[in-house]
């Protein structure tokens, strides 16, 4: 469909005066755009539908190189365009054509006139209709802006909604955006408390960890200051106690040494009353007869009827009896037992530190070897010395500390030789003295022992070492003195008295005559040297029982090995081995001589062998715990003075713990600080939540009460618009009732003009007019011609034909049908159009601008957010201008206000508008325009 505005437009701007219908044009470059606007005229209502239309007569000034672009707007379904023929316009002027057509509708008015009365009724009457019909125009006008106006306050309701919509969002988006920053604060705060109680909670255990070290020690410094304390009165007392018991000590050390000294008086007068001298006995004991000397009937010289008294007879000569005295005289029926049991005594005097030496001396075969050794089932006086040594040991270890060791001796041809050494090539040992005065041989093996197997091991070692240098083993031991020295360390534990004593066991060599023995070589060279031996030691007694001050224990090895043994300072026992052979009768003499000689000799009381090496050690050991005593006590004095330290690094670090401790308090008050702001934190998070949650609500009540005023404005609109549309329809229905009454009066009125210019023309021929009608025609001409010029002057007079075809417009199509009268488009363009059936209703326009309205709405709820970013300020004003500047140029509004009404209700809508405008977007007025424009149409 093609509808175009029926208003002429002169442009000012074209070279060529150019007078066209609704011409619009803008240069662009070099092409002109022209725009036909047809509007307001329904062409297919006159030219049928699907019919072709020819567009005749439109003109436009073009250059030579210029191009014509043709645009078709507001077109319905698919029209097509058949064909565009472009000519050359002939020169005719815009003027003249508009003059044709005002003129050729102008003589159909005329015609109409001629009855001048029914002229002015009919103009009176139809005056009296177009107020009443202005009258309800305006009536209807004021509803329309009434309903305008509350749809504009609906408006502005729903806007200030809208506002306070935006206004609660924007707030709700503030709250978000501060909730969200809260959150990243809250969250930062939390790390860093985390972070913060982390480090302070390993601070604190470090802490805790060296209070309790420190602790530990100060109570470890505490308890060992505490024992330091305790120790010195202790200490005291324990020195005092100890003073006590060395005073008591030495008491009974007194009283046991006089004791001691009391039973050794005793029991040295005990030993003078049994008629043993005190320091010297000889026993003589006599081996009984074997049984080949039994059987064979050998005689005997021995007496032993005075042997229970020391009397020894021998028979020298017949009857020639020669009697000794001994100590002790053994007859052969005794055993091993009786012998030891007179010898024991002196295993005690070894063990009070006297020197003894026990001795056999004899002739060979007499025995001496069975007293000395005695055999593997009768142990003789060496194995039951050592052993009652041992016993007595023992029993005395409570009181005595011994240290015993043995020595095994062989003196061949005055050579000693250690019998308890391994290698059978040993070096040649000498005897030597001592600092102390006391012989010893240097390079000896001392077999340390502690019990009596040890010593009969050493002893049988001692044997079987004797045994390997001779094939004939009691040959060899009857050339060689076998020595056993056991040396006793004594220790007196109750006074520290220390005794070196030894025990001499010697078995001597035979003691045969040279001459008789009659042996030569090597023989008599052992029988020489042991002669030799055994008489230095009669040499030594016979020094000894004379006093004389040379003692020669130098003469042999045996007498200066014996030296230390044989003095008036030790105790001897002498066993004198004779043979109750009578052929061995010298011999037996010759021994009992010399043992008589020796029993002589009076030794005097023996001497207890103090050990000065031992009181030597015992005055350094005393020097030495003095020393450590002084050590001790400035060991006291410092352990005395560290206390005093400790005691006030106890004192500083009992302050340090203090001051740990109070470091404590303050960082758990700190932590605790830090809980407390961590729960504001999260106090103020709940607070914000609840503020987001309630905020949330708000908008949604909100939202919901907008919805629910929308739902409201909506059925009021739509109330309103039924309402409207039903007064419309009623205002037209009036309006079309009047305009068909009109209509038939007008059919009526041309009929009688009709009637009347038939009349004139049957009455003046068709050219005379009658003089009374002439005046009014000519007056009628001059206004007509007058309002020629006054429509070419002003645009506006045209648009009261407007008006006047818009009240036609309302006419049936039928009238239409019979005022086709004209021939031109110009004419045809002036006939009454019909209403396009949308776009007649202010209904409809209302609720079109109503569906702007919240389209609009939902435009600014969705594009909130670029409120910020565009200047709606500047679009606004720019869009008024825009739109201002248009509504000052062609709105046509204006023109058809002049022309309908230039009553008060369209100034007032206009004001309300302009208000509107400067506060509503564009479409808004646009809209309002439109509707204005329609429904004022
Ligand atoms: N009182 C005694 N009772 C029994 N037998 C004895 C007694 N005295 C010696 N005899 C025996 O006499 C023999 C010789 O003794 P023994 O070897 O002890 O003499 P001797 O003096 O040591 O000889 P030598 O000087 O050669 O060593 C041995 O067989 C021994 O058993």
């Amino acid at each position: 469909m093609f509808s175009y505005y029926c208003y002429p437009l002169w442009d000012r701007q074209c070279s060529e005066v150019c007078k066209c219908w609704r011409w619009d044009y803008q240069r662009r470059g070099r092409t002109w755009q022209v725009y036909h606007i047809l509007s307001e005229l329904d062409i297919y209502s006159l030219i049928g539908a699907n019919k072709p239309l020819q567009l005749e007569d439109v003109r436009i000034s073009l250059g030579p190189n210029d191009v014509i672009m043709i645009r078709f707007q507001g077109l319905n379904g698919s029209p097509i365009v058949s064909g565009i023929c472009i000519r050359e316009a002939p020169n005719l002027p815009g003027q003249q054509l508009v003059s044709l057509l005002f003129k050729s509708h102008l003589r159909h008015i005329l015609g109409n006139l001629q009855n001048k009365d029914v002229r002015a009724r009919n103009d009176a009457r139809y005056q009296r209709k177009i107020e009443e019909l202005q009258a309800q125009c305006e009536r209807k006008t004021d509803e329309c802006y009434q309903a305008w106006m509350s749809l504009t306050d609906m408006s502005k309701k729903l806007e200030e909604v809208a506002m306070e919509l935006d206004n609660k969002s924007f707030q709700n988006n503030c709250l978000d955006q501060s909730m969200v920053l809260q959150a990243e604060k809250l969250k930062d705060v939390s790390t860093k408390y985390n972070r913060e109680k982390k480090f302070w909670f390993e601070a604190i255990n470090k802490i805790e960890s060296k209070v309790k070290i420190l602790k530990d020690e100060q109570s470890k410094l505490s308890r060992e200051a505490h024992d330091c304390a305790n120790l010195i009165p202790d200490l005291n007392k324990m020195v005092l106690a100890v003073q006590g018991l060395v005073a008591q000590c030495e008491n009974l050390k007194l009283k046991c040494s006089k004791e001691q000294a009391e039973r050794m008086k005793l029991y040295n007068q005990i030993q003078e009353t049994k008629g043993i001298p005190n320091s010297k006995r000889v026993f003589c004991r006599s081996r009984p007869l074997s049984r080949e000397e039994a059987s064979a009937g050998y005689a005997t010289v021995t007496d032993f009827d005075g042997a229970k008294d020391g009397d020894l007879g021998i028979v020298t000569s017949g009857f020639t009896k020669k009697t000794y005295r001994f100590d002790r005289v053994y007859m052969p029926k005794d055993n091993q037992d009786d012998v030891f049991a007179d010898a024991s005594p002196l295993v005690i005097s070894v063990l009070d530190g006297y020197n003894v030496c026990i001795f056999a001396y004899g002739q060979t075969g007499t025995g001496k070897t069975f007293t000395m050794e005695g055999i593997e089932n009768n142990r003789g006086v060496n194995y039951r010395t050592l052993e009652l040594l041992f016993r007595m040991i023992e029993e005395r270890k409570d009181a005595f500390t011994y240290n015993v060791s043995v020595n095994v001796l062989e003196v061949y041809n005055e050579q000693i030789r250690d019998l308890l050494v391994n290698s059978p090539a040993s070096k040649k040992l000498e005897i030597r003295q001592d600092i102390g005065g006391i012989n010893h041989v240097p390079g000896i093996v001392n077999a340390e022992v502690e019990n009596i197997r040890e010593v009969w091991n050493v002893l049988q070692a001692g044997s079987n070492a004797r045994a390997v240098g001779s094939n004939n083993v009691n040959e060899h031991s009857s050339r060689s003195h076998c020595m056993i020295c056991i040396t006793v360390r004594a220790r007196n534990s109750m006074n520290g008295e220390c005794t070196k004593s030894k025990l001499w066991l010697v078995d001597l060599a035979g003691s045969e005559r040279l001459a008789k023995t009659d042996v030569q070589g090597e023989r008599r060279k052992e029988a020489q040297n042991i002669n030799r031996s055994l008489s230095a030691l009669g040499d030594v007694i016979s020094a000894l029982a004379s006093k004389s001050s040379h003692i020669p224990y130098r003469n042999s090895k045996l007498t200066h090995l014996l030296q230390d043994s044989l003095g008036g300072e030790a105790k001897i026992l002498m066993f004198v081995q004779i043979s109750p052979l009578e052929q061995d009768l010298g011999e037996t003499l010759s021994s009992l001589n010399f043992a008589t000689r020796v029993r002589g000799v009076e030794l005097g009381p023996a001497k207890k062998q103090i050990d000065f090496g031992e009181i030597q050690k015992l005055k350094l050991l005393l020097d030495k715990l003095k020393q450590e005593s002084r050590t001790k006590d400035d060991a006291l004095r410092k352990l005395e003075e560290n206390f005093h330290a400790l005691e006030s690094q106890a004192k500083n670090k009992d302050q340090f713990c203090r001051n740990q401790q109070e470091k404590v308090n303050e960082l758990e008050s700190q932590l605790a600080m830090k809980a407390d702001s961590c729960s504001q934190m999260d106090r103020q998070l709940t607070e914000l939540s609840m503020k987001v949650r309630v905020g949330e609500d708000i908008r949604a009540n909100l939202q919901q009460k907008v919805n629910q005023l929308e739902k409201k404005l909506i059925e009021c609109e739509h109330v309103e618009s039924n309402a409207l549309q039903h007064t419309v329809k009623q205002l037209e229905r009036t309006l079309k009732e009047r305009t068909n009454e009109f209509e038939v009066h007008s059919v009526i009125l041309q009929k009688k003009v009709k009637e009347l210019e038939h009349k004139l023309e049957r009455q003046g021929g068709g050219t005379t007019v009658s003089p009374m009608l002439r005046p009014k025609i000519q007056e009628l001409q001059e206004k007509v011609s007058q309002r020629d010029r006054h429509l070419e002057s002003s645009p506006e007079l045209c648009a009261s034909e407007q008006s006047r075809a818009s009240t036609d417009e309302r006419k049936d199509s039928s009238s239409i049908t019979e005022n086709e009268v004209n021939t031109g488009p110009g004419t045809q363009m002036l006939q009454p159009r019909k209403r396009p059936t949308g776009q007649g209703s202010i209904l409809l326009k209302g609720n079109e601008s109503l569906g702007q309205l919240r389209m609009k709405r939902e435009f600014q709820n969705k594009g909130i957010e670029n409120i910020c970013l565009s200047n709606p300020s500047t679009e606004k004003k720019r869009s008024l201008a825009t739109e201002s500047n248009k509504g000052r140029h062609i709105d046509p509004t204006k023109a058809f206000a002049r022309v309908t009404r230039t009553t008060k209700p369209f100034p007032g809508i206009q004001r309300s508008l302009s208000s509107r405008i400067n506060r509503e977007p564009v479409p808004m007025v646009k809209e309002r325009e439109s509707s204005t424009r329609v429904w004022l149409r």
